[in-house]
Order: C-alpha cells, then structure tokens, then sequence
C-alpha cells in the first residue's frame, strides 16, 4: 500500500498464518502419481523453518497459525520414520509462541491410526472446551471443532477423514462403512484410481464428512447466524469444485456446501490437498481459497502466508508461489 492508504487502514480484528502441504521426510526429491511434479521431501522442512521465522517476526503478532493438513509424507511410514519426522515439524513450530491449528490429511492417515494423532501434538482441539455456545465438536474421534479469536469471529476446523478408509481399525463398523461408500461409486480395483469415475472424488486417499459431523456443523453455524459472527471454515480437502480439480474434492463435499449456504455466516473455506492451489468466490459469496503446498514448492521459493481478518475482508499476503488476494465479504 502507498504510505497515506496504509495509515488509514485500522488495525485488523485478527491475522494468522496458513501453511499446506508440508509432506515432510528425511528423503531424496520424489514426485507426484504422474511423474510430473518434484516433490522436494527434505526441503520442505527448511521452507517451514522460513515461514516460522517469518511469522515470528510479524508485527502485530499473529493470533494463530494454521496447518492445512500433510504435514509429513506417507514414505515416513514405510522407513519407521514417522514419530521422528513427526518431532521434527512440531519442533519447528513449536517456535511460534501462538498455537497451530492441525487439519488431518491423508498422509497423517498413511502415518499414524486415528487414536495415535488424537495423542500426539496434532491433537489441536483446545481444552477445556468453551463454556457456552455449541459442543466444541461432534461426538466420537472427529477432529473438529471452533474458536472465537475475536469478538463477532469464528473458525471452524472440519475433520474430510471422518468418513475413511485410513487410519481406522478395518474391523470397525466406521471402516466397513466408509469402505462400502467408496466401493458403491468407485469400481475400480485400485482405489486410489478415479479412472472412469462419474464422481472422481471417491477414491481412496479421500475422504468424507459424517452426518454426526455436519449436523454439528449446522448448529455451530446456527449459532453464528444467531450471534452476527463470521465464520471461516477450514479442512485439509477443498469442497467447491471451482477451488479444486475434479479429484481432489471431500468426497461429499455438496453436504458440506449445502450446510454452509443454508447460513448466511460463512465467509470463507480454507484448504489444503491440491498441491496446484485454487481459489473460487461461490454463488452465496463464500471465498473457497486452497493453499499451494510446500511439498512441490522448490527449495529458492516457498508458499505459506498470512491473513489479516477486517470487518468487511480479508487479505492474504502470500509468500513464495502463494499470490496476494483481497476477499471482500
Ligand atoms: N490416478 C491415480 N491412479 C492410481 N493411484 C493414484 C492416482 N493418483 C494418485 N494415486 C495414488 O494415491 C496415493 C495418493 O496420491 P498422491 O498424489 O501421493 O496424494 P497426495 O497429493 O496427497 O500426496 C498415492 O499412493 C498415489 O500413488
């Protein structure tokens, strides 16, 4: 900004961090399914360092930082790596003296069981839980949950594996459940393939929303209506197909979109997964913004950023391969 514009702009009401896609591991560069895209692994972890400085040094200081989901790679798990590459990311962001919201995604799926990440520091669902106002989450071992960083403003973290195939005992009902969806739309042999699919989403490094989990996610946003709040939804898997390819979507990510245009509070959806990035503004004015990953960012740039939250915006100041963005509510 000019310096008399940036003089007149107010404080904001709150800014944080948003980071995707780290897939950190202690291994050579890889790449994607395609064999298009590197994939820096050992890298990534230095990327996270810079944007922890970075952030560290932001002025007003940041509330929150939030971790979009990924946050190591799958090969962790083959090599017996996982609870080391695990202390290695949380240690870098153990250096923020604020809190890191963690979204699960496939890969922490791939890592650990769900009863491991509900135990260990991607835990992030704030305890006690708040006094008044919606159940801090849905029943059961969804990790979801809200919080008010500011008066008349409410971040909701969705929990996209609640419906899965990973990480869950295949003995249980929930498993068998999530398996019989995803064997009803997809076919195919390999269920990581979306070949031939009518719905692409529906393969196996997917997942979905649970009804439990959206009808929790209605009351708390009937509560944001009622109470004249904002609301930023956040997940690792994007839910509108314009801030998304057709694979990388939740696999019933139209429930989850039906439930926030039926209020008028949600303003905008954060996410992770699609290493690309997207960015739609919705037929209600829903800003669905998803996060270029870490993981295929190379090792002289970097994509994280930071939003300041306004009464009437917000403003994504990027970095590296992430664009600056202002979205108006
Ligand atoms: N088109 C595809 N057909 C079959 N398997 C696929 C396809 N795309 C991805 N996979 C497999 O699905 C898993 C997740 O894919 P990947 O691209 O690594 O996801 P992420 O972006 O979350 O790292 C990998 O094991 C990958 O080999």
């Amino acid at each position: 900004l000019p310096a008399p514009a940036a003089a007149m702009e107010a404080a904001p009401l709150v800014s944080f961090g948003v980071v995707a896609d780290i897939q950190y591991a202690d291994e050579e560069d890889g790449c994607d399914f395609w064999g298009r895209r590197r994939r820096y692994y050992r890298h990534s972890l230095r990327l996270l360092r810079a944007a922890v400085e970075v952030w560290a040094a932001e002025q007003p200081p940041l509330a929150f930082v939030v971790q979009l989901g990924d946050c190591i790679d799958g090969v962790n798990a083959r090599r017996g790596a996982a609870e080391g590459a695990l202390e290695r990311v949380l240690a870098a962001l153990r250096r923020l003296p604020v809190p890191v919201h963690h979204a699960w995604g496939n890969h922490e799926l791939y890592n650990f069981c769900r009863d491991r990440l509900a135990s260990s520091g991607l835990n992030s669902r704030p305890a006690p839980a708040p006094a008044a106002g919606p159940p801090a989450g849905p029943p059961g071992d969804c990790h979801a949950y809200h919080f008010s960083p500011a008066p008349r403003l409410r971040f909701v973290l969705l929990d996209g594996y609640d419906l899965s195939v990973l990480g869950r005992d295949p003995a249980s009902p929930s498993h068998r459940e999530s398996l019989r969806r995803l064997r009803e739309r997809n076919p195919n042999e390999n269920l990581n393939s979306p070949a031939g699919l009518k719905e692409p989403q529906f393969v196996e490094f997917n997942g979905g929303f649970s009804q439990t989990q959206l009808d929790w996610f209605d009351e708390v946003l009937k509560f944001s209506d009622e109470n004249q709040e904002k609301v930023v939804a956040m997940g690792h898997l994007p839910i509108h197909p314009d801030a998304s390819d057709k694979v990388c979507l939740a696999w019933n990510y139209e429930d989850a979109l039906s439930v926030i245009h039926s209020h008028q509070c949600v303003v905008c959806f954060l996410a992770g997964h699609l290493h690309d990035g997207g960015y739609c503004l919705d037929s209600h004015g829903v800003h669905h913004l998803t996060l270029e990953g870490i993981i295929e960012t190379p090792p002289e740039s970097n994509a994280f950023g930071t939003i300041y939250v306004y009464d009437d915006k917000m403003v994504l100041k990027g970095r590296g391969r992430i664009s600056d963005r202002v979205m108006y509510f």
